[in-house]
């Protein structure tokens, strides 16, 4: 691919623009608000001059309720080689598509499933698609031409792809991304009116239960609009599990012993679900997920502390699989959660102690 249009340049958009431009394609840039094109391209994601003539690949990177009329432009516009949308949602913008009467075989319906909760080009990063899945829904009707631009634009900005039914596609979001938004967001929104004391005990058990809670309402309509079905379904279950879950908490406050035998069963079986659930939560590059041992360190709150545990961690040829930070409310540290192969954690706590830093078991 040498050269790509990018319609909508806010997170996802600008985040694909700068992986494409790092790598050699010339990137046009095009959003309704030029003043978004203009910042992307001040990134160094591409110009914000249009196109002379078609380019490879228009990506459209709008909000879902757009993008079967964006792309419809586009297409009858004759503006590139293929077509692809990166929408949450898939199955809805290709029926729209069609009602729009839309030649289709230059489209093709896609999905990276890696995101962030804050929009706009200057959330966007080069490195957001590395390693994660991105979905494509071809169609026995789209063109191998257009398949194979997809795929080299999955290979630059080093994801993985894979490839589903649309519909198939809408059900798995439905319990993978559209759900987990809701409920972090009825987790979150029990704090809009909570006192200041209890929102002062804020750990990381919330921040990470909450940090999607601060995505953008009308970007979630859209999406949930175009999936209601498939995320009512599984928010259903869910509301099965909370019924049984107040009922077990109720019978663990009861008199008498064999109730709360009984609340103590159904709470354990709610957790050890649980536990099964999350341990096929893939790992690092959608890969099983792997045992890796914590080397809990403090950190101190200023410049240079984290690119210095880093680079001794480097020294001792330790690879840092995963890290976590947590900040102590009100102090000027922190505790940083190094996470490594269980072999690499005895050698990296011994050199780590050595050059002085502090370990916390
Ligand atoms: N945010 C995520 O985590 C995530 C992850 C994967 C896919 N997506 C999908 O990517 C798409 C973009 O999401 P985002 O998070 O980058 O949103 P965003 O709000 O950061 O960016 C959307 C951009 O589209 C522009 N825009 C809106 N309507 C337009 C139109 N008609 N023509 C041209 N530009 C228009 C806006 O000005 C904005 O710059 C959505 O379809 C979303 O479902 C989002
Ligand atoms: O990590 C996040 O902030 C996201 O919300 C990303 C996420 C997801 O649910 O995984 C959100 C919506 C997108 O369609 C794809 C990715």
């Amino acid at each position: 691919m040498r050269t790509a249009l990018v319609i909508g340049t806010g997170l996802i958009g600008t985040s694909a623009a700068l992986a494409l431009a790092g790598r050699g394609v010339q990137v046009h840039l095009m959003d309704h608000d030029p003043a978004q094109a203009r910042t992307a391209a001040a990134l160094g994601a591409g110009t914000d001059e249009a196109p002379e003539g078609a380019v490879d690949l228009v990506i459209v990177a709008v909000p879902p309720a757009y993008v079967a009329n964006t792309l419809a432009e586009a297409i009858r516009g004759g503006l590139a080689r293929g077509y692809l949308d990166v929408a949450s949602v898939k199955g809805g913008p290709r029926r729209e598509l069609e009602a729009l009467g839309c030649d289709l075989t230059g489209y093709l319906g896609t999905h990276p499933m890696a995101g962030r909760e804050r929009s706009g080009p200057l959330a966007a990063t080069a490195d957001l698609f590395e390693g994660r899945p991105w979905v494509l829904t071809p169609t026995r009707d789209t063109d191998t031409e257009v398949l194979n631009l997809a795929l080299e634009l999955v290979a630059l900005c080093r994801a993985v792809p894979v490839v589903m039914d649309a519909d198939a596609h809408d059900r798995a979001v439905a319990l993978v991304s559209h759900t987990p938004q809701l409920l972090s967001s009825m987790v979150a929104a029990r704090l809009r009116d909570a006192d200041e004391t209890a929102v002062r005990l804020c750990g990381q058990g919330i921040r990470d239960v909450t940090r999607i809670a601060a995505s953008d309402p009308r970007m979630w309509i859209d999406i949930l609009s175009a999936n209601p079905g498939p995320v009512a379904d599984v928010l259903a279950a869910v509301a099965g599990d909370l019924d049984e879950t107040v009922r077990a908490l109720r019978a663990l406050q009861s008199a008498e012993e064999d109730k709360r035998d009984e609340g103590a069963a159904g709470i354990e079986d709610v957790l050890r679900r649980g536990n099964a659930g999350r341990s096929r939560v893939p790992g690092k590059h959608g890969a099983a997920p792997a045992a890796y041992e914590t080397v809990t360190v403090l950190i101190g709150d200023q410049p240079g502390e984290l690119a210095r545990i880093f680079a001794d961690a480097g020294r001792e040829g330790v690879n840092i699989e995963d890290v976590r930070i947590e900040h102590a409310t009100g102090q000027q540290a922190g505790l940083i959660q190094l996470m490594v192969e269980p072999t690499m954690a005895p050698g990296l706590t011994a050199a780590l102690r050595e050059r002085g830093w502090s370990i916390r078991q």
